[in-house]
C-alpha cells in the first residue's frame, strides 16, 4: 500500500474509533427536558425519580423541606384571612385579628408578578456581567439566579391560634368563594395537617414532600444512574414569560416529557387571567411538538392530576374548557376526549407516549416511572444506532 493509501487508512480507522466512542457516550447518557406550564407537575416528577431512582429522602435530611412546608401553610392562611375581610367574615376573638395582622404583615403573600420582576432585574444583571460569554454557558447562570428575600420562621403558636378561630374556620370553610386567588390543594393538605406540622420534633413524611409548593424559578438539573445509564433530568420554569428559556435546552435532549395540569380545566392562568390553563397547555404543546429542533425528539406527555380532575369532573363539565364537547361526564370519556385533542396537535410523524398520572401517588408514579424508563431505553438505542 503507498504511503498516502496508509495515511488515509489510519484517517479511516480513527474516524470509526471516533464514531464508536460518540455512540458508545451516547448509549450511556440521556438527557430528559422536562417541559409544561406552571405547577403542571414537574418538579413532583423529579421527587418521584429522586424517591425511586435516587438515595429517597432519608428522614434525617427530611428536615431542609420544614421550612417550605411552613412557607405553603402561612401563605394559605394569610390568603384565608384576605378573603374573610372580603367576605365580610368576623373574628371569634378579638386577639386573632391582631395575630392575624402580624402574620400578614411578617408575611405577606408575595404575587408571582412581583417574583418575575425581580428575577427579570436579576437576570438582566447576570446577562450583562456574562456579555461575551458563549450560549452555551447561559444555563448554568440561570441556573444561579435565586431571589434574595430572606426566610423568616413563623410563629408556630400564633399559626395555631389563628386557625383555630371560628371566623377563620368559617371562612376556610366558603374558600370555593375566595376570588381572585384560591387555595391550591396543597396549601389545602398543609392547613388540614396544621396539628401535626407545628410539633416541635415534627419530620416531613414522603407525602408532605410531595405535596410542597414551590415554583422553579431558574433551571434545576438532576442525574441519576439507573441500570449503568446516566439519566441528565432538567427541570424548567413554566411560567409563560420563562419558557424562552426552554429552547436552551433543545438540541441535546434525548426525549421531552411534557406536563399537563388535567385539572386546570377551568382554572386561568396565575400570570394571565384570559387564558385558561388547558388551552394554554395545548398550545404549548403545539409549539414544543413543532418546534424544528425537537423534530425527530420523541415525546412523553403526562396528563397529570388525574386525582383533582377526577373529582372535579363529578361536579363540573369540561364544557368549560372545550364548549364543542358532547360526550359523556364521566372522568373515561372526558379523559379520551382530551387526550385526543392532544393528538391532534402533534405532528402526524412524532412518536408520543401518553401517560394519565398522579405524581403525587407513590404507588402508581412506581410503575409509571418504570415504564417511563423502559421507553427511553428504547429510544436512547433507536438514536444512538442512528448516529
Ligand atoms: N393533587 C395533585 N397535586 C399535584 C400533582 N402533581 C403535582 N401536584 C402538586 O402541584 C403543585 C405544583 O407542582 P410542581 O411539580 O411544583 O409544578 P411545576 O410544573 O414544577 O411548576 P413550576 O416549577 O412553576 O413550573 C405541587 O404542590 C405538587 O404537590 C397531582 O398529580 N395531583
Ligand atoms: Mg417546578
Amino acid at each position: 500500500m503507498s504511503k498516502g493509501g496508509r495515511a488515509a487508512l489510519a484517517r479511516s480507522r480513527s474516524i470509526d474509533h471516533q464514531i464508536d466512542e460518540d455512540r458508545e457516550k451516547k448509549q450511556k447518557e440521556v438527557q430528559l427536558l422536562l417541559l409544561g406550564g406552571a405547577g403542571s407537575g414537574k418538579s413532583t416528577f423529579i421527587k418521584q425519580l429522586q424517591l425511586h431512582y435516587g438515595n429517597g429522602f432519608p428522614e434525617s435530611e427530611r428536615e431542609i423541606f420544614t421550612e417550605q412546608i411552613l412557607k405553603n401553610v402561612t401563605e394559605g392562611l394569610v390568603l384565608i384571612l384576605e378573603q374573610m375581610e372580603i367576605l365580610g367574615i368576623k373574628f371569634e376573638k378579638e386577639e386573632t385579628e391582631q395575630h392575624g395582622i402580624e402574620l400578614s404583615g411578617k408575611h405577606p403573600r408575595v404575587s408571582m408578578k412581583m417574583i418575575l420582576s425581580k428575577m427579570a432585574e436579576d437576570e438582566e444583571a447576570a446577562l450583562k456581567a456574562q456579555q461575551n460569554r458563549k450560549n452555551a454557558d447561559l444555563s448554568p447562570t440561570m441556573a444561579k439566579l435565586k431571589l434574595s428575600t430572606p426566610y423568616l420562621r413563623p410563629n408556630t403558636e400564633m399559626i395555631l391560634q389563628i386557625w383555630s378561630d371560628a371566623g377563620v374556620q368559617c371562612s376556610y370553610a366558603s374558600r370555593h368563594k375566595f376570588s381572585p386567588e384560591k387555595l391550591t390543594h396543597s396549601e389545602e393538605y398543609f392547613l388540614e395537617s396544621i396539628d401535626r406540622i407545628t410539633k416541635k420534633n415534627f419530620v416531613p413524611t414522603v407525602q408532605d414532600i410531595l405535596y410542597i409548593r414551590q415554583p422553579t424559578l431558574g433551571v434545576m438539573e438532576n442525574t441519576f444512574e439507573i441500570d449503568n445509564l446516566i439519566y441528565r433530568v432538567i427541570d424548567v420554569a413554566g411560567q409563560k414569560s420563562l419558557r424562552k428559556k426552554w429552547i436552551h435546552f433543545f438540541e441535546a435532549v434525548t426525549a421531552v416529557m411534557f406536563f399537563v395540569p388535567l385539572s386546570g380545566y377551568d382554572e386561568v392562568l396565575e400570570e394571565d387571567t384570559t387564558m385558561n390553563c388547558l388551552q394554554d397547555s395545548l398550545q404549548a404543546f403545539h409549539e414544543v411538538s413543532h418546534n424544528h429542533y425537537l423534530e425527530k425528539t420523541d415525546m412523553i406527555l403526562f396528563l397529570n392530576k388525574k386525582d383533582l380532575f377526577v373529582q372535579k369532573v363529578k361536579k363540573l363539565s369540561i364544557k368549560t374548557c372545550f364548549p364543542k364537547y358532547k360526550g359523556e361526564n364521566t372522568p373515561e370519556a372526558c379523559l379520551k376526549y382530551i387526550k385526543d385533542q392532544f393528538i391532534q396537535h402533534k405532528p402526524g410523524h412524532k412518536q408520543v407516549y401518553i401517560h394519565v398520572s398522579c405524581a403525587v401517588d407513590v404507588k402508581m408514579m412506581k410503575d409509571i416511572l418504570s415504564s417511563v424508563i423502559d421507553i427511553v431505553v428504547e429510544i436512547n438505542l433507536r438514536r444512538a444506532g442512528n448516529l
